[in-house]
């Protein structure tokens, strides 16, 4: 699913409007009976509204959303903030429709507001979308922080009010705190970044039947994995295929202390449906890897405490995943530069195996083309240099894969896929019981055990990706998300892959 930028949306309407065609008035009745929709289906008509509404389009939905439910027997009240001379005729004319009985007051400063909203009520924030311009000052900026402070569910109508959708939001401004955003028809990329996200809660893309015709040309850097498309690359087992047919991989890591890294890897391989796994140890790891993964075979370092060395023959492997419980020993970085210097299957390369790259150049300067880097932002950032808003950290993101010619998975609540065209990949699965040691080595082993069964590097990181959020997402709807650990994502990866496939 593309994202989109505001005036890209604005264009999207203007082509609707013209083509389909509809009226504005219309098309925001469509979006307002959209949110009405959502919210009938959570909150019976005991539930009292109090719509916050700015003098825009966005205020316009909310005096339409207002009347609708007004009409479905729902007790209403309105807030004017900013309405004058600069209103846009939308916003008029669903304010003349608005019925008598509707109380309206209009705002100027929050201490003609109630002390406190009541509590069986919900806040809709309909001041400012897509059309703002600069940070909320005066009344917007006042209304909001009392809306921040009500003890009250707050929906926000299309984006927070005061955010930027794709520009930074300078720091320190005043910004609608969501509980629940209702978007209109595409997701906003200030919602899947770091600094902007949590100002959004949840949130649910609502369709208002732009036209598709747009939707299909229009071009965007910024997709979405939903089901949808990641479904499609999904390939089917054959009746006829035999362990061969779904590559063989070599997982390469684990060190004095952290062989649990590189035994959670080789779970996970095998769990994402690679045909046969050899894992590199040092001599330490042997006996660890044999009785807890015994499905894989296992090679061992000359070294007892840490890798030193890589198998001789790698022209049998389809991929080979570096880093879970490496370590930094100058050896394993040697080791490293010597496997650059050969013709090599599709990397991929996490933890460690980045720290040692990021320290040093020549391992920098030679990283295969096409491999796979899977950094959290603090090993990001080894690689590339400080980031300095989020804004950046895309541009950082972007101009590395462009240079090394490689795929980096950037880790986090929405993780990101770079790629060496410029594109990036959003993810919409996973859930914040993942924040806990060894999910990471768990995403290295399905992504080289996806890689090893001929999947290109972007259809394994898009599958891969998304898997493994649904799969943490599967074992926290289980086992709640603080007691999630890392070997529950792999123990739920099958029954991501049965959801995934089984998506209608
Ligand atoms: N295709 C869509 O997505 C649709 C969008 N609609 C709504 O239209 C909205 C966009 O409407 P508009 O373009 O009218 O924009 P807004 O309603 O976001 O606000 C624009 C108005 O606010 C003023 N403004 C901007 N920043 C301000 C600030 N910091 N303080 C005070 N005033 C400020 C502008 O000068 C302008 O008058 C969307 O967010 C959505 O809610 C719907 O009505 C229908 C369809
Ligand atoms: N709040 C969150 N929401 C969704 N996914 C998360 C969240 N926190 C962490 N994750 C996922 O968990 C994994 C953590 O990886 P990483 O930081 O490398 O952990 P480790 O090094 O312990 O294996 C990443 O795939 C990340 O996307
Ligand atoms: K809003």
């Amino acid at each position: 699913m593309k994202i989109l930028t505001a005036a890209q949306i604005r264009a999207a309407d203007a082509f609707t409007i013209a083509q389909e065609p509809i009226s504005s008035l219309d098309l925001m009745e469509r979006a307002a009976n959209a949110v009405v929709a959502w919210l009938t289906q959570r909150h019976g008509s005991e539930t009292p509204f109090f719509v916050f509404c700015g003098p825009g389009n966005n205020g316009g939905d909310g005096l339409a959303v207002a009347r609708l439910l007004h009409q479905r027997g729902y007790d209403l009240h309105v807030f004017l903030v900013g309405a004058g001379p600069k209103q846009s005729s939308d916003f008029t004319q669903n304010l003349n429709r608005l019925p008598q009985e509707i109380p309206v007051t209009p705002v100027t400063s929050a201490s003609e507001l109630p002390t406190a909203l009541p509590q069986q009520a919900v806040a809709l924030d309909a001041l400012l979308g897509t059309g703002l311009t600069r940070a909320l000052e005066g009344p917007f900026a006042q209304v909001v922080d009392y809306l921040n402070q009500q003890p009250v569910p707050l929906v926000s109508v299309d984006v927070p009010s005061g955010l930027f959708t794709d520009a930074a939001t300078p720091a320190g401004s005043t910004v609608v705190q969501a509980d629940i955003t209702l978007t209109f028809e595409q997701p906003k990329l200030a919602f899947v970044l770091p600094s902007s996200g949590p100002n959004v809660g949840e949130w649910h893309v609502l369709p208002i039947g732009l036209h598709p015709d747009f939707l299909a040309q229009v071009t965007s850097p910024y997709q979405l994995l939903v089901p949808e498309n990641v479904k499609k690359l999904l390939r089917p087992r054959a009746k006829f295929s035999h362990k061969g047919t779904f590559g063989h991989a070599l997982l390469a890591g684990g060190s004095y202390g952290k062989m649990g890294a590189i035994t959670m890897s080789s779970q996970a391989a095998l769990r994402a449906g690679v045909g046969l796994l050899t894992v590199q140890v040092p001599q330490v790891g042997y006996n660890i890897l044999q009785t807890a993964v015994p499905e894989a075979m296992v090679l061992t370092d000359e070294q007892a405490d840490y890798l030193t060395q890589f198998p001789e023959d790698l022209s049998r492997y389809q991929c080979i995943g570096i880093g879970p419980g490496l370590g930094q020993a100058e050896a394993s970085g040697l080791a490293l530069e010597n496997l650059f210097r050969q013709k090599l299957p599709p990397l991929v390369l996490d933890a460690d195996a980045l720290n040692l790259v990021a320290s040093n150049r020549q391992l920098r300067q030679h990283l295969p083309p096409g491999s796979i880097l899977t950094p959290h932002p603090k090993e990001f950032e080894r690689l590339t240099g400080p980031a300095t808003s989020d804004d950046h950290r895309l541009q950082l993101l972007q101009s590395f894969c462009a240079e090394h010619d490689c795929y980096v998975v950037l880790k986090g609540a929405h993780t990101c896929i770079g790629t060496p065209t410029g594109d990036f990949y959003f993810n919409t699965t996973g859930n914040p019981g993942m924040a806990t040691g060894g999910t990471g080595d768990v995403l290295t082993g399905i992504l080289t055990g996806l890689r090893a069964q001929g999947y290109s590097a972007l259809e394994a990181c898009q599958l891969g990706v998304y898997l493994h959020g649904l799969a943490g997402d599967l074992a926290a709807e289980a086992l709640g998300e603080a007691s999630l650990v890392a070997s529950d994502v792999y123990r739920y990866l099958g029954a991501a892959l049965k959801k995934l496939s089984q998506n209608p």
